[in-house]
């Protein structure tokens, strides 16, 4: 991964807004000029089954390219990441990749599920798209508590086979991408039982489809489960098993194994079986800050198009950009695309060195990598989706059009915040570790997300105007939210309730305590990663970037105000500051806004957006997307005879 230097000329940026970033040396040119990866008509006027055919076309073309340029040597992960991410990705494919889940989901489980034998077996065909996969975990009737899940594979010692059955309607699978009509293989999550003892839920390989006709194989159920909000072309399915039979190795044996007599050998974690998850909720904190930035890109630079009202009667009507509330709407979400983009980062580097440890056998960081996995993509993609919607209405009507690619935008975010683990429940698997480490200080200081619990309670933290105090009030509302809910818990039951219910009954608070101390977590990292560019980057960067972080952590603030006035010393005149700086800063960005999100670096063409390209003709595009619509090719449809005119006659 080699740093490139955008350099943004615009008009309105202190001459040279380098934003030093870095950019995979990634070859977007051989995606983007390929006429077959565009479509010949607008997809917003195929009907659902063309979209998926549209989009197997345009994915198998897509994975063809980057094994090519695999083959030629030309980059490896890089470019699968690239063109499964939000931005390539989803501008070559903006309702969603029927092939996605193969490459994010099946051949990661199989690397960190399955023995070196399995791997041997499967990763080649994987690699090779000799077969297409997905991960059907999620069920009808459970998504969160994966210990119900109710497929079960029961093991046959006679036959050395694993038998699959779906003992309810509510056990078909329910979700997976690309289970409808694309892939031929899955991993698929059932509860193990073997010599008549049920030992939980497990990883398994099964073919669901013949390799050559694509047909489904005996008892097998399976379909798509229909249209979504959005992402309709992801191929989501069902899948039900009626006595499907399964060799005992396709059980993904690296963590718990069947010997052929069915004895079970235990995992030395359970946790272990629920790896993939921690993977792809990495990955999400990065895609938050991709879709963020394309949604704040187009907003920016349509409010510096978009010319509105007035704000003096003898003056022309200003840019839609010079109201401090339209300010208020952007910069703050283009701050959190820094902050995402290097908490992401942060987590990436996090995740790889403890997955490292994992192969090892060592466990120790486990537990805290899940838990700031968990909040991390629970934060982001809140905000994110939140953000896009925000960013969204700032546009006004231009914004609710297809054309402005803002509603597709937001489709494509808002899913993030339910798939792989929906948000408050992951805020509670991080609430239930800070309580945990809250009721056993003693290693809390070898958490290097945590370790400020061990004094933050009870540091003093007098308000000063700067990043440091509000890292520092975050981190003592965090520690007293969670003292405070600590308390509630054991009042709840010392009065006689069980710690389930009493932890229930204490959720609102737990949630709350969690989230804010995600939101430390994702100030501190950029703190420290804008200290350490300081140094490398020139004096108007340095400077450009210093304001970000402040808008960042100021607006963190003021989302805290309530909680800062019962955990920290701050006061309500200090808010009245706050208010002031966060103003200030609003200010200090205007002349930068358009040349930031430009350094975010993406062309017209993944932008996909009338609003947001970068030669500003914004209304032209409009018009001549409005000419693709269907009903514009006639200047009388045929429902006018059919039924208007014969409505109108009848009314006279
Ligand atoms: C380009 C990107 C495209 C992405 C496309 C993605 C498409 C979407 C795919 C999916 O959605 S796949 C399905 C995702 N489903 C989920 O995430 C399910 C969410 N539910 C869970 O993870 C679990 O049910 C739970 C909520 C964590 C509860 O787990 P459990 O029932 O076991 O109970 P607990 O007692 O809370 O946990 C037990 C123990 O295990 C620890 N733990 C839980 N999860 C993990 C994990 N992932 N990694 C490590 N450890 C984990 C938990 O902290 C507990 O530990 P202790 O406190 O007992 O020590
Ligand atoms: C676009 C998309 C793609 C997906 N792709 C896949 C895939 O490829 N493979 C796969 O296996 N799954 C996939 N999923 C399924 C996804 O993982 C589940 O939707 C998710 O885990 C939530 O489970 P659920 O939908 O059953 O909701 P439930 O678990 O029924 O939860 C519903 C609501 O109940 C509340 N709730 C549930 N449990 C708790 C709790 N413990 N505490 C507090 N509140 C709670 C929450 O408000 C939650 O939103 C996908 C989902 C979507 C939307």
């Amino acid at each position: 991964m080699s740093a490139k230097v955008v350099v943004s000329k615009r008009r309105n940026v202190n001459r040279q807004a380098i934003f030093l970033i870095t950019l995979w040396p990634f070859p977007e040119d051989f995606f983007l000029s390929d006429p077959e990866l565009k479509s010949k008509v607008p997809l917003e006027y195929l009907s659902h089954k063309e979209k998926y055919e549209e989009a197997v076309r345009k994915a198998c073309l897509l994975f063809r390219k980057v094994i090519q340029l695999q083959n030629e040597g030309k980059g490896g992960m890089d470019n699968f990441r690239e063109v499964l991410g939000g931005q390539l990705g989803s501008a070559i494919l903006p309702d969603g990749n029927p092939i996605t889940l193969h490459y994010v989901m099946f051949i990661p489980t199989l690397m960190g599920q399955g023995t070196i034998e399995q791997q041997a077996e499967w990763i080649q065909k994987a690699w090779n798209c000799d077969i297409i996969g997905t991960y059907a975990q999620t069920e009808l009737g459970h998504g969160t508590f994966i210990r119900g899940l109710e497929t079960v594979a029961k093991y046959d010692p006679k036959t050395e086979e694993f038998v699959l059955h779906s003992p309810t309607l509510t056990a078909y699978k329910w979700w997976p991408g690309g289970l409808g009509h694309s892939a031929n293989y899955a991993v698929v999550v059932a509860q193990l039982y073997t010599q008549g003892k049920c030992h939980g839920i497990h990883p398994f390989v099964v073919q669901l489809r013949d390799e050559e006709t694509h047909e489904p194989l005996p008892g097998i159920k399976i379909g798509e489960i229909g249209c979504k909000l959005g992402m309709n072309s992801t191929n989501n399915g069902y899948l039900g098993f009626d006595n499907v039979r399964i060799p005992r190795n396709y059980m993904l044996m690296k963590n718990s194994q069947v010997l052929p007599d069915g004895t079970y050998v235990k995992s030395p974690s359970s946790k272990l079986t629920y790896g993939t998850m921690i993977f792809v909720r990495v990955v999400l904190v990065q895609d938050a800050a991709t879709y963020l930035k394309k949604a704040s890109i187009i907003a920016t630079r349509y409010s510096a198009i978009r010319h509105q009202s007035q704000i003096k009667p003898d003056q022309p009507e200003p840019q839609i950009l010079d109201y401090v509330t339209q300010q208020y709407k952007l910069f703050p979400n283009i701050a959190s695309c820094f902050a995402f983009q290097y908490a992401a980062t942060w987590l990436w580097d996090t995740y790889n060195n403890i997955t490292e440890e994992l192969e090892t056998g060592q466990l120790d960081n486990l537990p805290e990598l899940h838990a700031t996995a968990c909040v991390l993509k629970a934060v982001s993609t809140a905000d994110a989706a939140q953000g896009v919607e925000m960013l969204r209405l700032a546009c006004g009507g231009h914004g609710y059009m297809t054309a402005s690619n803002l509603p597709s935008t937001y489709g494509l975010v808002t899913a993030m915040c339910t798939y792989e683990g929906e948000n408050t429940v992951l805020l509670l698997q991080t609430a239930r570790f800070l309580v945990k480490m809250w009721q056993n200080k003693t290693n809390v200081y070898k958490l290097p997300t945590m370790k400020y619990l061990a004094t933050a309670l009870n540091r003093a933290t007098p308000f000063e105007k700067s990043v440091e105090w509000v890292i520092a009030a975050l981190q003592k509302t965090a520690a007293g939210k969670i003292d405070l809910a600590n308390r509630h818990l054991n009042e709840r039951v010392a009065k006689g309730q069980s710690y389930e219910d009493a932890w229930n009954n204490t959720s609102i608070e737990l949630v709350s305590a969690a989230e804010v101390h995600g939101r430390t977590i994702i100030v501190e990292q950029f703190y420290n990663t804008v200290q350490g560019y300081k140094s490398r980057v020139s004096k108007e960067l340095g400077t450009v970037l210093e304001q970000l972080l402040q808008l960042y952590a100021v607006n963190a603030a003021l989302r805290c105000t309530g909680d800062f006035l019962r955990f920290t010393e701050v006061l309500g005149k200090d808010i009245t500051v706050l208010q002031t700086w966060l103003e200030e800063l609003l200010s200090q960005i205007r002349p930068n806004a358009v040349g930031l999100v430009d350094s975010f670096d993406m062309r017209d063409e993944i932008l996909s957006s009338a609003l947001g390209c970068y030669d500003g003709n914004v209304y032209e595009r409009l018009f001549n997307e409005a000419q693709k619509s269907p009903l514009n090719a006639e200047p009388v449809n045929k429902s006018y005879n059919l039924y208007l005119k014969p409505f109108i006659k009848a009314q006279l």
